[in-house]
């Protein structure tokens, strides 16, 4: 099974908005950065909005593509694509009751994300 997914790398000068998963979740108990599945048909850039308008109730107003990771973990396989959003509306939240926070870039190694991100975390601390 592949699954395509937007997620955004939010930053405000040198902090990531970060969020923690659900443990009911695919990799959960891990870190990420907030997004989601793409829609049948839905562009990467159309879910980035839709996703962090759901799960962190802010709209993106300015955003750049980062880097698509594709990762098999198995029981699943994803295509991320990473966007890094540079300007929204609204202060991000955990709506949907996950908990949030806003980390220094340089503090990023020090939390757990999934496998997919190891990557994305060490461009961002490069
Ligand atoms: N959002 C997000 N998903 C990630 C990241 N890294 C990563 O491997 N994933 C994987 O991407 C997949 C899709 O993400 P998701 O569970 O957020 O999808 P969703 O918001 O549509 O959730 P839902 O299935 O509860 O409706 C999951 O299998 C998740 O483990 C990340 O940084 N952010
Ligand atoms: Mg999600």
């Amino acid at each position: 099974m592949l699954v395509r997914v937007a997620a955004g790398i939010i930053v405000r000068d040198d902090l990531v908005f970060i969020a923690l998963r659900k443990s009911s979740q695919h990799q959960g108990g891990l870190w990420e950065f907030p997004g989601g599945k793409c829609e049948p048909m839905e562009s990467p850039e159309t879910a980035l909005q839709r996703e962090l308008k759901e799960e962190c109730g802010i709209a993106v107003t300015e955003y750049s593509f980062f880097k698509t990771i594709a990762h098999d973990y198995g029981d699943k396989q994803v295509e991320l694509c990473f966007y890094k959003v540079t300007k929204f509306d609204g202060e991000p939240v955990g709506s949907e009751g996950q908990q949030t926070a806003w980390v220094p870039v340089s503090d990023l190694p020090s939390y757990d994300f999934p496998e997919a991100n190891k990557e994305i975390v060490a461009d961002l601390i490069k």
